[in-house]
């Protein structure tokens, strides 16, 4: 079992890259594995909601509803970080522009869309492995507003409110069903207390050593 802290992942995807990969490559494998799974385990097109951040955690989001839109399911896409995203992150969210199924929703209007709509799935892209210190409020507000909604909880990489390398979780975690992590376990996923948050752990190739 390979169990890479977060400069260990830098390294490996470093060396993907220098290998004559892309970063953009290595996220479009990152979300298109984590696809695929999704839609082995729920064949029938469905409805998501895909929660990013402003990092490229968000950016396999963003694949995600890209690839899930492609196979007749609705995502509906939310920033709770405001709009300034990663440059890899912004490249995927330009190519869910126009795309049928897809729409757009303020973080403002999450409350009022979680209380009327039921999403089939709610797909966490906030933090990974870029995260350290505390959650910010909007964040942790937005955690527990998804935490009591109704939907398979799927996180990426990690659940956002827990720290990968340390395995120190705060209080307004993501309490994940489903965990997809990408290119090795990250030392968290071995914790108990990480565990214990991360549902389901599945582990998917990017392509990386
Ligand atoms: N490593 C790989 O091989 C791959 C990783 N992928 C995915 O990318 C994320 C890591 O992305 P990164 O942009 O480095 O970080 P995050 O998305 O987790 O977010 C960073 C973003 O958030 C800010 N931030 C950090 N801590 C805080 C805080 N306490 N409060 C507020 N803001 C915070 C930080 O400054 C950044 O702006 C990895 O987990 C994978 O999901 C690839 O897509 C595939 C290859
Ligand atoms: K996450």
């Amino acid at each position: 079992m390979k169990v890479y802290t977060a400069a260990q992942m830098r390294a490996h995807e470093q060396m993907a890259v220098d290998a004559g990969t892309s970063f953009e490559q290595l996220m479009e494998n990152a979300g298109g594995a984590a696809a695929a799974d999704l839609l082995r385990r729920h064949p029938e097109p469905a409805r998501a909601l895909v929660v990013c951040g402003k990092g490229n955690n968000g950016g396999d989001g963003l694949v995600m509803a890209r690839l899930l839109q492609a196979e007749g399911w609705r995502c509906d896409v939310v920033f709770v970080l405001g709009s300034e995203l990663s440059p890899l992150a912004e490249t995927n969210r330009r190519r869910l522009l126009n795309l049928a199924g897809i729409s757009f929703i303020g973080a403002q209007a999450l409350p009022g869309q979680l209380a009327q709509q039921r999403y089939d799935v709610l797909i966490e892209g906030i933090f990974g492995t870029g995260f350290a210190g505390r959650l910010p409020a909007a964040v942790a507000d937005c955690c527990r507003l998804l935490n009591a909604s109704d939907g398979l909880k799927v996180a990426l990489d990690m659940p956002t409110g827990l720290n990968g390398d340390t395995g120190d979780v705060d209080a307004d975690v993501f309490r994940a069903e489903l965990t997809y992590t990408f290119g090795a376990y990250k030392p968290a996923h071995i914790m108990d207390a990480g565990r214990a948050v991360c549902g389901e752990i599945v582990c998917l190739d990017i392509g990386i050593q």
